[in-house]
C-alpha cells in the first residue's frame, strides 16, 4: 500500500513504515498530484480534504491525526466509498491542561483564585467534560452548556445551562464546540458581536476550539473601545493569516498549540494507525507504551509546609507554562509574517509533556497539597 502522511504526524516510520511505502509531504503540499499515488492519506487539520483533493485517485481511506474535522467533507468521503477515521480525545488532555495552566497564570495576575470564580464551559464533550471534572475536583463553580447532548440525553444533563445564562452567569468561559456552519446546532460565530458585546466586564474569554467559533473582528472592536475583558486565544479565523492587531490585544495568545502536547500528538497517530488496521483486515502490532520518551522532567517534591496553591501552580508551570509559547508568537510575529510564523512554531514545537507524567512526592496523599495536586491531574507519590 501507498501512504502519503503529513510530515509532522509523529512515529509515522513505527506506525505505518510496515504498513507500505510511505511518502511525507508539509501538509499544505498535500494536493492532487500528490494523493494521485496513494492509497491512504494521512492528514492534520492544515489540509483540506475533500472530492476536489479525491475524486478519480486510489485513495481508499483519509485519517486524520486531530479531534477537529471541519477540515474534512466526510459525506464527498462517504459517497466516494472512502473510509475515514479521526482521533477522538487523543489531545483532549493537553488542551484541558493547557486551560488550567492559563487560567492560573492569569487569577495570579489578577489577583483572585480560580474557586472563586464561576467556570462557564461551552461544548461539553471530550475536552469541555474532561476540563469541567478536573475543574470541579479543584473546587471550581462550573457552568455547562452543550444543547445537542441536552436535547440527546435529557437525564443526564438536567443540571446545564442554556447559553443566555451562562454568558451571563460565568466569570470565566471556555469554548469546547466543533466547528459546524450548517444543522440544528451551528457553532460559527456562536459568540457574535452581540454576545460578546454582552459579556460583562473582566469576564475572560477562553478558545481553544475553532477560530471561527468567536468572530474576531467582533472581538477586536470590544477589546479596543473597551479593554474589559481578558482573552486567552490559542485559535483564530483565517490561520495561519493570524491578525497581529487581534494578538497583541490578548492576554495569551498561542498558534493553535493547546492539543500540542507529545502525549497527544502521539496517541492521535496510534489512534489512525488502529483505524487504517481495521479498515484493512491488518492486525495492529505496534503499541503506542514503549514510543513515548521518557519525560524530561520525571519527579517533583515539595515541602509538606508550602502553600498548596503555590504548590500547584509550580507544578502546573513546571510542566507546562503557555507564557512561553505567547513570547514565541510575539517574537515571531515582529520577524517573520504571520503565516510563516504560524507555520513555522507549530513544525518547530517543542518536546511538551502531559501532567501524568510527573510524579510529584507530598508526605501525605490524603492531604490538602496531595488533595489539590490529584485533583488538577498529577500522579502523587507518598515520600
Ligand atoms: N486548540 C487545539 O489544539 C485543539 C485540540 C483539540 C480539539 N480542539 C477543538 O476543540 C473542540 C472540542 O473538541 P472535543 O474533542 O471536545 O469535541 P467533542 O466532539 O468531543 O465535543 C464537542 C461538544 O460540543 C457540543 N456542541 C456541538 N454544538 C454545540 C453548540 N452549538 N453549543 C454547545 N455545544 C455544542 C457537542 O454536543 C459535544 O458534546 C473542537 O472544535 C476541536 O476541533 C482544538
Ligand atoms: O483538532 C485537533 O486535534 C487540534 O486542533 C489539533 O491539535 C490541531 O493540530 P494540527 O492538526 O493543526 O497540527
Amino acid at each position: 500500500m501507498r501512504i502519503l502522511a503529513d510530515e509532522n504526524i509523529p512515529l509515522l516510520q513505527p506506525f505505518f513504515g510496515g504498513l507500505g511505502e510511505l511518502v511525507t509531504l508539509p501538509g499544505r503540499a498535500i494536493d492532487r498530484a500528490a494523493v494521485k499515488h496513494a492509497d491512504i492519506v494521512l492528514v492534520r487539520s492544515i489540509t483540506p480534504v475533500n472530492a476536489d483533493l479525491l475524486a478519480d485517485t486510489p485513495v481508499r481511506f483519509v485519517g486524520t491525526a486531530t479531534i477537529g474535522t471541519d477540515h474534512i467533507d466526510q459525506a464527498a468521503l462517504a459517497s466516494m466509498g472512502i473510509g475515514f477515521a479521526n482521533a477522538p480525545g487523543s489531545n483532549a488532555d493537553s488542551v484541558v491542561e493547557y486551560v488550567i495552566s492559563s487560567l492560573l497564570w492569569i487569577a495570579e495576575r489578577e489577583g483572585f483564585l480560580l474557586r472563586e470564580r464561576t467556570v462557564g464551559i461551552i461544548g461539553v464533550g471530550n475536552v469541555g467534560g474532561r476540563l469541567a471534572e478536573r475543574l470541579s475536583r479543584l473546587g471550581v463553580k462550573i457552568l455547562l452548556c452543550d444543547p445537542p447532548r441536552v436535547d440527546a440525553e435529557p437525564e443526564e444533563t438536567q443540571h446545564f445551562v442554556d447559553l443566555e445564562t451562562l454568558l451571563t452567569e460565568a466569570d470565566v468561559i471556555s469554548c469546547h464546540v466543533p466547528l459546524v456552519r450548517e444543522g440544528a446546532y451551528p457553532t460559527h460565530h456562536l459568540l457574535d458581536e452581540k454576545r460578546l458585546k454582552s459579556l460583562k466586564p473582566d469576564t475572560v474569554l477562553v478558545n481553544t476550539s475553532r477560530g471561527s467559533v468567536v468572530d474576531n473582528q467582533a472581538l477586536k472592536a470590544r477589546l479596543k473601545d473597551l479593554g474589559d475583558l481578558l482573552t486567552i486565544m490559542d485559535v483564530f479565523e483565517r490561520e495561519p493569516e493570524l491578525d497581529p492587531e487581534l494578538i497583541s490585544l490578548c492576554d495569551l495568545a498561542t498558534p493553535h498549540i493547546a492539543g500540542y502536547s507529545l502525549d497527544g500528538k502521539m496517541r492521535g497517530s496510534e489512534m489512525i494507525y488502529q483505524a487504517v488496521c481495521q479498515h484493512f483486515g491488518l492486525p495492529a502490532r505496534q503499541k503506542l507504551g514503549g514510543l513515548l520518551p521518557e519525560p524530561w522532567l520525571k519527579r517533583l517534591g515539595f515541602s509538606p509546609d508550602a502553600d498548596p496553591i503555590w504548590t500547584l501552580r509550580a507544578a502546573v508551570r513546571a510542566c507546562y507554562d503557555p507564557r512561553d509559547d505567547d513570547a514565541a508568537l510575539r517574537l515571531a510575529l515582529r520577524r517573520e509574517l504571520p503565516a510563516q510564523a504560524y507555520d513555522r512554531l507549530r513544525r518547530e514545537y517543542h518536546t511538551r509533556r502531559e501532567f501524568t507524567t510527573i510524579k510529584i512526592k507530598v508526605r501525605k496523599k490524603s492531604s490538602e497539597m496531595g488533595n489539590i495536586l490529584t485533583a488538577a491531574g498529577f500522579s502523587i507519590r507518598e515520600a
